[in-house]
């Protein structure tokens, strides 16, 4: 385990998010397999713009860094390569910042050939600039935090070399961005209604996902367990067929290197019919989580799609006391299956709005099309009326389903 010093200047940027940010950099520098011992705070008008701290105080994260033997200072803000040098110079241990630290959780946790690469082309674009006119040479980083990678060869300092394989991995990427696309398309056709999870990470968006339908996926207390999208059906109780995605967690100031790599992931996301926001609602951060959030969506381009945000973890809440600040949403804990219920009914409820209803006839011939129809629109109610002979039923139906176009038909003849 390498030794880690944290060190964040608040100033008048971020000083309102200062306190819970450096606390998420203790986490995902614990994420990231490091161990915190000691951290490092100045408060000033701005950052330093050759070395972020102060003279006076990097001297201070020197002899801290002596004290504690710390194999690496990772600060909560960018840090050039020419700052990294400077900074460098007195500390005598590697430098590593917020963005660096995040792609190196992604490439602890890509699994998927896909995703590797995703996290790679991140990792060259995050290099790239930072290269020129540098001669920076990632050998003097050592191996441990900030220099994993999925490549099989180190990353290269050349940046022709980069260059290359980066337009190489965007080749290899479309390759499967195609195939993805495919299976999108297909689902679209099938008019099967898409459900995605999105939220910050560690929000319990896979356990929710476990909860809902009975795939185990990973579920950890680690932020980016999940990096891979994955896509279950999910049959409501009363028969309707969706399909439920779980995706890569949010997290503030997530790399662009990163949106840009992921985007294809992402796009799992911008197609479905209805968001579920899982919320941790016992974050003391909760606020700003959901901003960070709806800020995502709306860069990511999905402000058009529905959403429904799902309070989690609610097991461990004064329920009474909870106030929620996004609507409409539902309270709920993906811990107890008896909230399975809620969520289910907390998204029949959206779905209805989104749905038109309908009221229809069947002949006691058509009565065979009652099955298929359950598993495609929301029946509230169905039965045989005797004395008319034939089936009443009534419900919502998605707007674009052939059922409501088959009823309007029916009912212009009538
Ligand atoms: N007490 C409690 N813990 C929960 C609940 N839901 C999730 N957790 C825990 O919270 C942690 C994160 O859950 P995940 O489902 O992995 O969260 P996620 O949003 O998928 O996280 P990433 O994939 O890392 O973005 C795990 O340790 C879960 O066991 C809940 O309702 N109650
Ligand atoms: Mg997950």
């Amino acid at each position: 385990m390498e030794k880690v010093i944290l060190v964040g200047v608040e100033n008048q940027e971020n000083f309102k998010t200062f306190t819970e940010s450096m606390a998420e950099l203790a986490n995902l520098a614990e994420t990231a397999q490091g161990e915190v011992v000691g951290e490092m705070i100045q408060k000033r008008q701005a950052i330093d713009r050759r070395t972020i701290l102060g003279k006076g105080k990097l001297l201070e994260l020197q002899s801290l860094v002596e004290s504690t033997e710390a194999d690496v200072v990772i600060f909560n803000h960018e840090v050039s390569a020419r700052q990294a040098r400077l900074i460098e110079e007195v500390v005598n241990v590697k430098i590593l910042d917020r963005v660096q630290l995040i792609l190196d959780i992604f490439a602890m946790r890509a699994k998927s050939k896909e995703g590797q690469l995703q996290v790679e082309l991140a990792q060259l674009n995050y290099l790239l600039p930072r290269l020129v006119g540098q001669g920076l040479a990632l050998s003097r980083l050592g191996g441990g935090i900030g220099t994993r990678g999925p490549g099989e060869t180190k990353l290269e300092t050349d940046r022709r070399h980069i260059r290359q394989k980066v337009t190489l991995i965007k080749r290899e990427l479309k390759q499967t961005e195609e195939h993805r696309e495919r299976s999108r398309q297909k689902r679209k056709e099938s008019s099967v209604f898409q459900i995605g999870l999105i939220g910050y990470t560690n929000a319990g968006k896979s356990s929710i996902m476990n909860l809902l339908t009975d795939t185990k996926t990973y579920a950890e207390n680690q932020l980016f367990a999940t990096l891979d999208p994955l896509t279950k059906k999910w049959q409501l109780p009363e028969g309707l067929e969706t399909t439920l995605t779980d995706t890569v967690g949010f997290i503030q100031d997530l790399p662009t290197q990163l949106i840009e790599a992921f985007q294809s992931t992402l796009e799992e996301s911008r197609s479905v019919d209805l968001l579920l926001h899982v919320v941790d609602a016992t974050s003391s951060n909760r606020s700003q989580q959901e901003d960070t959030v709806l800020e995502l969506i709306d860069s990511l381009d999905m402000k058009h799609i529905p959403v429904l945000t799902v309070y989690n973890k609610a097991d461990l809440l004064d329920v009474d006391e909870f106030v929620p600040t996004l609507f409409p949403n539902c309270l709920i804990s993906a811990h107890q299956e008896a909230d399975q219920e809620i969520l289910t009914q907390a998204i029949i409820k959206q779905m209805k709005e989104l749905f038109l209803p309908f009221e229809m006839t069947l002949e006691p011939k058509e009565a065979y099309l009652i099955t298929q129809m359950q598993q495609e629109v929301l029946l509230d109610e169905y039965e045989y009326d005797e004395e008319k002979n034939n089936y009443f039923l009534k419900g919502y139906a998605p707007k674009q389903s052939k059922w409501v176009r088959e009823v309007s038909d029916d009912l212009l003849e009538w």
